[in-house]
């Protein structure tokens, strides 16, 4: 279709690439115009589609994010905090819309991203699920009716392969859980715990990451206090549900000014709407 997006996917060959790469393949409301992967990787110089082992797409998959991008109307990244924050710069100086899936992006990351939204549509959010994004919000409503009695924590399971620790999702689940409660997630948050901790302290937002086998994600906020607990829980058993979100966030995108947006203005569940 002529009036299809033109997108681009970095990290072609991972997870998250190639589950972007197919679903956007079988969708006539895009277009994809470039696959990206690092300097050196196998991939590059072969068609996407072969090199995924279905039919060619006329892709060729490249590690020249500058030319890739100047010929896109998106690029939908979920990499490595490092390359995100190239690929950011590649976006603004193309002018065109960046979807960032990207987990694990330290305080410092994050700002040098704001250097690129006055020029580039930045979407950026640890989970692009509808349904974690409706966690969010029920999560800050919960911590916001519940006084220090409930002790929350945010337990979160993921695949063997995953390098970041807790998960950018369940970040975005404490802070929710923080801003409910009016308080600065930096100031309570309690990860890691080993050896004599001491009891646990009150107000304290705890962080457990498990690790192990192709768990996809699953997240719980619970709330624990005497006598009950409540437990919020979302489990993805498909990445599709990341990448149709994240799919439905260049849309979105599209003709919006340049700034820095979040899934929650995708989806219309941010507090001002
Ligand atoms: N926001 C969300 O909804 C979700 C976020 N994620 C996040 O997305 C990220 C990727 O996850 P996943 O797909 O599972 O990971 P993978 O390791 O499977 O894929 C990452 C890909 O990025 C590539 N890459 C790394 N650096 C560069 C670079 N400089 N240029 C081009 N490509 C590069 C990797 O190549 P190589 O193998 O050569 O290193 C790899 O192909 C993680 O941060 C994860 O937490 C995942 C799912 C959902
Ligand atoms: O690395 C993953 O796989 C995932 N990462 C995101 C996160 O860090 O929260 C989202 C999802 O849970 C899968």
């Amino acid at each position: 279709m002529s009036d299809s997006m033109r997108i681009a996917i970095t990290g072609a060959s991972g997870r998250m690439g190639q589950t972007l790469i197919s679903l956007a393949a079988a969708d006539d409301r895009f277009k994809l115009t470039g696959a990206i992967e690092r300097a050196g990787h196998d991939w590059i110089g072969r068609d996407v589609g072969e090199a995924m082992g279905g039919a060619a797409s006329g892709v060729i998959v490249t590690d020249d994010a500058d030319a890739a991008l100047s010929e896109t109307d998106a690029v939908i990244d979920f990499t490595a905090p490092a390359a995100t924050v190239q690929f950011a710069d590649a976006a603004a100086k193309a002018g065109i819309v960046h979807v960032i899936g990207t987990t694990g992006m330290t305080e410092g990351d994050i700002g040098l991203l704001a250097r690129f939204a006055d020029r580039a549509t930045i979407i950026r959010a640890g989970n692009m699920s509808l349904g974690v994004n409706l966690l969010v919000q029920l999560t800050k409503r919960v911590a916001a009716s519940l006084d220090d009695d409930y002790d929350i924590e945010v337990i979160e399971a993921h695949h063997n392969k995953k390098v970041d620790a807790p998960s950018g999702t369940a970040l975005m689940l404490g802070e929710a859980a923080a801003e409910g409660r009016g308080v600065s997630l930096k100031e309570v948050s309690d990860r890691g715990r080993d050896g004599i901790t001491g009891a646990r302290k009150r107000g304290d937002i705890g962080f457990t990451a498990i690790r192990g086998g192709d768990i996809i994600g699953e997240h719980d906020v619970m709330f624990a206090a005497a006598g009950e607990r409540i437990i919020l829980r979302h489990v993805a058993s498909d990445r599709s549900v990341f990448a149709r979100g994240a799919l439905k966030a260049a849309l979105w995108g599209k003709g919006r000014s340049p700034g820095e947006y979040d899934m929650l203005d995708v989806l219309g569940l941010a507090e001002s709407d």
